[in-house]
């Protein structure tokens, strides 16, 4: 039962608590609302302005005149804000964590840690902004000299999930503003607090007016077909399903926008019988639990050597027994609620459809006393490949263990999947991590951890899993347009 009276949030600046869309360097309430809800106890914490068609196509127009005198800044006035910003990130982390817990269910620490981690992106970019290096190169005739010059690309859309509030925009933002582009940001309508409120930080850092805007909503469908289709949006920043992805690529075509997307994953987690047990049983915990499985990174099948099999499914069910499921704010708690229902039910369909199969239950398996979406952490044995969790993403605290006999035979399983986001292996033989490693299609592997993500190094996916990369030196170059000078001898 979803409540309508609004329920306070303990907080050191309630002033972070943001509910106006920030448009043009004003906070612009608007005629119309949306409620936004713990997922934990379905208390109501606000009602947020609702910013529709309209109010998208006018904050472009504000993000279109704000971008000359920005991209006209020096990288090092623009990274003096963006440092400035990250600073009162760290100040109100407490804070922040606070609204995200609230509105998306995490754990408060591990809010907390969404936030530093948000935060660390803004900080990278900052520094980044004075590295946007062009380049010199021989002339092709005597009487010509060739110089590229990288440019920012003009008004980015960015349009974010629920289940990294802060994270998934930070990144995105922070090269954006560092390279000199301007940005409307369009958060999940589940969670449009966190991305407020880095707006409020934003313009106390001193970001000028129209060069980051917020729009809140509830029309996804529609502020996401206005941001792909207005001829002054230069490029669409998205993290979410494959299945949006593709829906926004269709939709920018028209005006061949540059797009960089995060998309899905089916991230495989493969312990070779060389491996260190222990060490493969705490990295699935992380690579798997992080997030309660909601993660586009987490761990979805998890492989194991028939040697070390059993072994490792009695040492991870035991582990994760220690998992603590319950409100994001109670003392210890490690795992929240999933997001809604639909989470929840794809979760027990996943889980039935193991089971009708052959699959058994070593651990958790159903929603958990506490009702709402709180569901206990579980393990699943005897897995096999015509499972729907062999090929569907869970995004949630499922982990189907498959056992396997010969290398190239899990190798050939993990990459038979139409995404590439994310794999993880253990081994303890050199020769074998350099192949597998190798071998693996994905934009990112985990060798010996369960833990990839970090702003210094590039993140993103190949095959349906996206296109372009976030974080790290490779970071700044989807909001870059390179251009040519050719110099001709002036006689
Ligand atoms: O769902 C995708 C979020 C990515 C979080 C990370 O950076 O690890």
């Amino acid at each position: 039962m979803l409540d309508t009276k609004v329920t306070k949030l303990e907080l050191k600046d309630p002033s972070l608590l943001e509910t106006r869309a920030y448009i043009n360097g004003a906070w612009v309430e608007g005629e119309a609302t949306f409620p936004v809800h713990n997922p934990a106890t379905g208390d109501l914490i606000a009602n947020v302005t609702d910013i529709d068609i309209e109010g998208t196509r006018q904050t472009i127009d504000v993000a279109y005149a704000a971008k000359k005198e920005w991209a006209a800044q020096t990288g090092k006035e623009r990274g003096a804000i963006l440092r400035k910003w990250f600073d009162l990130m760290v100040e109100n982390a407490d804070d922040l964590a606070t609204i995200l817990t609230a509105e998306m269910g995490k754990p408060w620490a591990e809010a907390r840690g969404e936030i530093l981690y948000g935060a660390s992106f803004i900080e990278w970019f900052a520094e980044e902004a004075k590295r946007i290096y062009g380049d010199v190169i021989p002339g092709h005739q005597r009487d010509k000299r060739i110089v590229v010059l990288k440019q920012p690309v003009g008004v980015v859309g960015s349009i974010t999930p629920w289940n990294f509030p802060n994270a998934m925009i930070a990144r995105k933002v922070g090269p954006a503003l560092a390279v000199g582009c301007t940005f409307v940001a369009r958060p999940a309508t589940l969670t449009p607090l966190s991305a407020l409120a880095m707006a409020v930080l934003g313009e106390r850092a001193g970001i000028p007016a129209g060069v980051l805007n917020v729009i809140p909503g509830t029309d996804s469908s529609g502020v996401g077909n206005e941001l792909c289709t207005n001829d002054k949006v230069a490029k669409i920043t998205f993290t979410g399903s494959t299945r949006v992805g593709q829906i926004l690529m269709r939709q920018a075509a028209g005006t061949i926008k540059k797009m960089s997307l995060e998309l899905g994953g089916n991230a495989p987690f493969i312990v070779f019988d060389d491996a260190d047990v222990d060490a493969a049983v705490d990295g699935a915990m992380i690579a798997k639990f992080r997030n309660n499985g909601q993660t586009c990174v987490c761990a979805n099948r998890i492989y194991v050597q028939a040697g070390v099999y059993d072994e490792f499914a009695a040492k991870l069910a035991e582990k994760t027994k220690d998992l603590n499921v319950g409100n994001g704010f109670g003392d210890g708690i490690t795992t929240g609620p999933l997001i809604n229902d639909a989470a929840v039910a794809k979760v027990e369909e996943h889980i039935s459809d193991a089971v009708s199969k052959g699959a058994t239950v070593t651990m958790g398996g159903k929603r958990s006393d506490l009702g709402g979406t709180f569901f206990e952490p579980t393990v699943l044995t005897g897995v096999t490949r015509d499972m729907v969790v062999a090929k569907d993403e869970t995004f949630g605290p499922v982990a189907p263990l498959f056992k396997f006999e010969e290398e190239d035979d899990v190798v050939a399983m993990a990459n038979d999947s139409e995404f590439g986001l994310a794999s993880y292996f253990y081994s303890r033989d050199l020769a074998r991590v350099w192949r597998v490693a190798e071998a693996l299609e994905s934009g990112m592997v985990g060798v010996n951890t369960g833990l990839i993500s970090t702003e210094v190094a590039p993140f993103g996916g190949v095959k349906q899993s996206g296109l372009g990369r976030e974080g790290s030196k490779y970071g700044t170059e989807d909001f870059l347009e390179m251009k040519y000078l050719c110099m001709g001898e002036i006689q």
